[in-house]
C-alpha cells in the first residue's frame, strides 16, 4: 500500500472566518473597522501570540510560572527510578468535582474491550472515520472515571516522566505460531514486568519497574485513566503536557492513541475529557485551538494546510513558522480537524503492519483560559455605553498551555519494500537520536558530566526540545509485543523507558497577563461590538437606518455571535450532536430568553440568571443522558442486526483480501531473493567441489607412488642392513685373536685357527641409485686388517676411541655397526685406508 498523501487546500472545518487572510493574527477587520483576531490562525515567530511557536506548541515558555515541582529524594537506583514529583500546585484547593465523561449515564453499558482480531480492522492507524463519526457515547464511559480513582490518588504524587508499559495481546498469527506471551506481570504489583521463565534469549531474571504496567487485557479506557487523564487535566489547569507512545512497529501505539469506534484511544478520550472539564468549571472561560502536523522523512508537514514548515530557534526556544491552528468549539469540530489531517497523513503497509504510521504525528490543542470574573475594560468605546466604564474585577491573567499527543512511527527492521526502507531509515535515525537525547538528559539528572545534548541531530528531537528540556509534564506509553520473535526490540523499548524514568522535568503553570492572548483579544472585540450595537440601538438607528446600515448591523451581530461561540464556558459547551452539522452554534437558551441583554444589570443579577440557566441545563442534560442510555440498551432490530453482520462480513473480506495481498507479495519476493542468492552460492560450491575432487585424485596417485617407493626403500634398507651385518662379522673375525702368544699356559683356552675371510663391499650395496661410473667396489681382507691392527698400539687406540674394545660387545663397543660409526667416528674407509689392496 502506498503512503496516502493528499494535498488539499486548507480546510476551514466549518470554523467561521472573518477574513480571506485568516492566517494573520491581527489582519481580519471587524465591521467596526477594528482589528479583529481571526478564528483560524497560523503563527510564526514574529507574531506576538506566544503559542504560535512550536516551542510553545510542545512547551510554551511564556510567563513566569508560580508552580514548581517538588522532588522527593531517593537513594537507591531503584528508588531513584521511582522518584516522585509532585506539582506544588496540587496543594492549592481542590478544583470542583469533575463530573464523569459524557457517557456517565446510570445504567449505560461500558464498552467491552475489543477482542484483538486484526481482521476486524477496526483499529487502523490514524483516526478512522469510525472514531470520527462515532456517537459521543462511545467515547467515554461512566466507569472510566470511577475505575481509576485509585490512580488519581497515586498520580497526585506523580513521577518526573510518567512511564507506562503496555503489552499488546498476541495477534492471530502469533497465537498460531508461538502462543505464549513472553512477559509476566504479577497481579499483585502493577509496576513490575519481567520475562517469563524459560524464554529463549533470557539473559537475566530481571524485574523491570515502571509507573504502570498495562497487561494485554487492559483496554484504552483504563490506559487513559492511568496514563493520560492527569496530564490532560493538568493541561486544562495551565501546564504544558505531552503524551506520546513509543514502541516497535505494530506494537500498538496507534491503537493506544487513536483506538477505534469500539475502543476509543487517548486522543478521542482526552478531547471528550477537555470538554467535560470545561462543563465542570463554571468559573472559567476557555478558548481552544487545534493543530496537527507530521514529521515525514525529516520534513515537517502542516497536516491542516499541506504545507511544509520550517523550524527556527529563538530566545524562547524552537519555533515552527506558519503552523495552522483551528479554533474549535465542539468535539465534532476537533474530529473534523483530525479527519482533515488524517487525509494527508503518510500511512503505508509494512511487512508487519498493513497500516503502519510512516511518520511521527503531533496533535496539539492549545488551551487559553481566564477566570470568568474578569471583565474587560472596554476602553474608549465601552466608555460611551450607558452602563459606563466596566472595571476589571478579579483575576486578569490568562493561562496558556498546550496538550500535545504524539504518535511516533515505530522503529523497524529491514522490510521487503524499498520505499518503506527509506522511510524506515529516517524513522530509525530520529528514534535513535531521541534515545540518545533521553540518555543524556538522564545523565544530566544524575549529575553526570554531559557536555552536549544532541537535540539538533533530528527534527523530532528539535520538535520535542522545549518539552524534553523540562517545560512540560510528560507521559510516555511504551508499547511492546508479546511475541518471542520481537524480544530484542521489546527489551530495547524497555531500556528506553528506563532512561525516561531518570529524566527530571520542571513544568510550570503558564499564567500570564498577556494582551495578545487570543481569548483576551476576542473578549475585547466582543465588548467593542456590544457597545457599538447598543449605541446604535439607543440612538434609534435600528429603526431608521438605511439598508446598508442594517446590513452592517447584521454583520456585526453575526461576528458577535461567532466570537461569543468561540469563548467556551460550562454553559455553552454542549455534548456533540452527531446530527448537527451546522457550523454556527445555535443561540444559547439564555440568549433566547433575554434577546436583548441589559448590560447595566448587576453582576449578581447576571450570576443569578446564569445559575438558573445552569440548573435548567443540568436537568436537560440528565434527560438527554437518560434517553441515550435507553437507546444504548434497546436491542437492535433483527434486520438491523443482519445488515450489521453483513457489513462486518464484507468489511472482514476486504481486510482479509488486503492482508493476503500484502502477506503474499513480500513472501514471494523474499523467496525469489533467497533462491537467487542460494543458486549462486550452490554454483560456487559445486565448482569448488570439482576442483577439490581433481586435487584429491592427484593426491591419491601421489600416495600410491610414494607407497611403492617406500616399499622399495624398505627392501633396500633390509639388504643394506644385511650387508652391514656382514661387514661387522668380517670386522669381528678380523679383530678376533688367532695366534697363541708365546706366554700362553696350558690352562688357557686353545686358540682358533680359522681362515680369515675376505669381504667385497660395493658402495652400490648402500646407494642403489648410483650411476655406473660412480660405482666402486672395496675388497676387504681380514688378514691385512689384522696385520694393521697388530701393528697399532691398542692402548692408544683405546684412548682414541674411548671404551671400544676390540671384539667386545660392552658399552662403547659396536652396536649393530651404526653406533660404532657414529660415536667413535670409526670409518670403514679409514680402517681400510692403509690397505693397499686392490681398489676397482
Ligand atoms: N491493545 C490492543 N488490543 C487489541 N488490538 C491491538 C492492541 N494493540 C495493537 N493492536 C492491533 O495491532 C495492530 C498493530 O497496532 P498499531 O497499528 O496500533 O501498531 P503501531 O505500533 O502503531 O504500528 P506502526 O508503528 O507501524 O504504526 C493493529 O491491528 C491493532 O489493532
Amino acid at each position: 500500500m502506498e503512503p496516502q498523501s493528499r494535498s488539499r487546500p486548507p480546510s476551514t472545518l466549518g470554523t467561521p472566518k472573518m477574513s480571506s487572510r485568516p492566517r494573520t493574527l491581527l489582519s481580519a477587520k471587524t465591521p467596526t473597522g477594528l482589528k479583529s483576531p481571526p478564528l483560524t490562525t497560523s503563527h510564526n515567530s514574529n507574531t506576538p501570540h506566544e503559542p504560535s511557536s512550536l516551542g510553545s506548541m510542545l512547551a510554551p515558555k511564556e510567563g513566569g510560572g508560580s508552580v514548581k515541582l517538588k522532588i522527593k529524594s531517593a537513594t537507591t537506583p531503584e528508588a531513584k527510578s521511582r522518584v516522585l514529583v509532585k506539582p506544588l500546585g496540587a496543594r492549592s484547593p481542590a478544583p470542583p468535582p469533575v463530573p464523569p465523561l459524557p457517557t456517565s449515564t446510570p445504567g449505560s453499558k461500558r464498552v467491552a474491550p475489543s477482542p484483538f482480531t486484526a481482521a476486524r480492522g477496526l483499529n487502523i492507524n490514524g483516526l478512522s472515520d469510525e472514531w470520527m463519526s462515532a456517537p459521543i457515547d462511545t467515547v467515554g464511559n461512566n466507569e472510566l472515571d470511577s475505575a481509576f480513582e485509585e490512580y488519581d490518588h497515586e498520580l497526585g504524587q506523580t513521577e518526573a516522566v510518567l512511564v507506562s508499559v503496555r503489552v499488546r495481546p498476541p495477534n492471530a498469527t502469533e497465537l498460531r505460531t508461538d502462543s505464549a506471551c513472553i512477559w509476566t506481570m504479577p497481579e499483585h504489583d502493577q509496576h513490575i514486568i519481567k520475562l517469563a521463565k524459560g524464554t529463549e534469549g533470557t539473559r537475566e531474571d530481571k524485574d523491570w519497574i515502571f509507573d504502570r504496567i498495562l497487561p494485554p487485557h487492559s483496554d484504552n479506557g483504563g490506559v487513559y485513566g492511568t496514563s493520560a487523564r492527569r496530564h490532560v487535566r493538568s493541561a486544562m489547569e495551565g501546564y504544558n503536557a505531552v503524551i506520546f507512545a513509543y514502541g516497535q512497529t505494530a506494537s500498538g501505539k496507534t491503537h493506544t492513541l487513536t483506538g477505534s469506534s469500539a475502543e476509543p484511544g487517548i486522543i478521542p478520550l482526552s478531547i471528550t475529557d477537555v470538554f467535560a472539564q470545561i462543563r465542570a468549571t463554571p468559573d472559567r472561560e476557555y478558548l481552544l485551538r487545534a493543530s496537527y502536523l507530521e514529521l515525514y522523512n525529516e520534513a515537517i508537514i502542516d497536516l491542516l494546510s499541506g504545507v511544509e514548515l520550517q523550524l527556527s530557534e529563538t530566545k524562547k526556544g524552537v519555533v515552527i513558522n506558519g503552523l495552522t491552528e483551528m479554533a474549535v468549539r465542539t468535539e465534532d469540530e476537533v474530529r473534523r480537524v483530525l479527519r482533515s489531517g488524517e487525509e494527508r497523513r503518510k500511512v503505508g503497509a509494512t511487512d508487519w503492519n498493513s497500516r503502519s504510521s510512516r511518520s511521527h504525528c503531533v496533535f496539539r490543542v492549545t488551551i487559553e483560559s481566564r477566570s470568568r470574573n474578569t471583565i474587560v475594560d472596554e476602553g474608549p468605546v465601552g466608555a460611551r455605553t450607558p452602563g459606563g466604564r466596566l472595571k476589571a474585577a478579579g483575576d486578569k491573567t490568562t493561562r496558556i498551555s498546550t496538550l500535545s499527543i504524539i504518535d511516533l512511527a515505530g522503529s523497524e527492521k529491514h522490510t521487503s519494500s524499498k520505499e518503506r526502507n527509506a522511510e524506515g531509515k529516517h524513522i530509525n535515525q530520529s528514534l535513535l537520536t531521541l534515545k540518545l537525547v533521553i540518555s543524556k538528559l538522564a545523565d544530566l539528572a544524575s549529575k553526570r558530566n554531559v557536555t552536549h545534548v544532541p537535540y539538533r541531530d533530528s527534527k523530532l528531537t528539535r520538535l520535542l526540545q522545549n518539552s524534553l528540556s523540562g517545560d512540560a509534564l510528560i507521559s510516555v506509553i511504551c508499547t511492546v509485543s508479546p511475541s518471542a520473535l520481537n524480544l530484542a526490540e521489546s527489551i530495547s523499548t524497555l531500556a528506553f523507558a528506563q532512561g525516561l524514568k531518570r529524566v527530571v522535568l520542571k513544568a510550570q503553570k503558564k499564567e500570564v497577563v498577556d494582551p495578545h492572548a487570543l481569548i483576551q483579544q476576542y473578549q475585547t472585540e466582543i465588548a467593542e461590538l456590544r457597545a457599538q450595537l447598543r449605541e446604535k440601538e439607543n440612538g434609534g438607528d435600528a429603526v431608521t437606518s438605511s439598508k446598508g446600515e442594517r446590513e452592517k448591523n447584521d454583520a456585526m451581530e453575526k461576528r458577535l455571535n461567532e466570537l461569543r461561540s468561540m469563548i467556551l464556558t460550562s454553559v455553552n459547551v454542549t455534548s456533540p450532536d452527531p446530527n448537527n452539522q451546522s457550523m454556527v452554534v445555535p443561540p444559547s437558551p439564555a440568549k433566547m430568553k433575554y434577546p436583548k441583554l441589559d448590560f447595566d444589570r448587576s453582576a449578581a443579577e447576571l450570576q443569578e440568571a446564569l445559575h438558573a440557566e445552569q440548573l435548567e441545563r443540568a436537568e436537560l442534560e440528565d434527560e438527554v443522558a437518560r434517553l441515550r442510555a435507553e437507546l444504548a440498551t434497546r436491542p437492535l432490530e433483527p434486520d438491523a442486526q443482519l445488515v450489521q453482520l453483513q457489513n462486518e462480513v464484507s468489511e472482514l473480506r476486504l481486510i482479509a483480501d488486503d492482508y493476503e495481498r500484502h502477506l503474499r507479495e513480500p513472501s514471494r519476493k523474499v523467496r525469489e531473493d533467497v533462491e537467487k542468492e542460494f543458486v549462486g552460492k550452490i554454483r560456487t560450491l559445486e565448482n569448488q567441489l570439482d576442483s577439490k575432487k581433481i586435487w584429491a585424485n592427484r593426491l591419491d596417485e601421489n600416495i600410491r607412488h610414494v607407497t611403492a617407493e617406500n616399499k622399495m626403500l624398505q627392501m633396500r634398507c633390509t639388504e643394506a642392513e644385511a650387508k652391514v651385518s656382514q661387514i661387522f662379522e668380517w670386522i669381528n673375525a678380523a679383530l678376533s685373536p688367532m695366534d697363541p702368544t708365546p706366554e700362553t699356559t696350558e690352562t688357557e683356552t686353545p686358540i682358533r685357527h680359522q681362515p680369515l675371510p675376505t669381504l667385497v663391499v660395493s658402495n652400490d650395496d648402500f646407494s642403489p641409485s648410483m650411476t655406473a661410473n660412480t660405482k666402486s667396489t672395496l675388497t676387504l681382507s681380514a688378514s691385512k686388517m689384522r696385520a694393521t691392527f697388530s701393528q697399532m698400539d691398542l692402548a692408544n687406540f683405546n684412548s682414541k676411541f674411548g671404551t671400544l674394545t676390540v671384539g667386545g660387545r660392552g658399552k662403547g663397543g659396536y652396536m649393530g655397526g651404526k653406533m660404532l660409526r657414529e660415536e667413535s667416528g670409526f670409518d670403514l674407509a679409514e680402517v681400510a685406508g692403509d690397505d693397499d689392496d686392490e681398489m676397482f
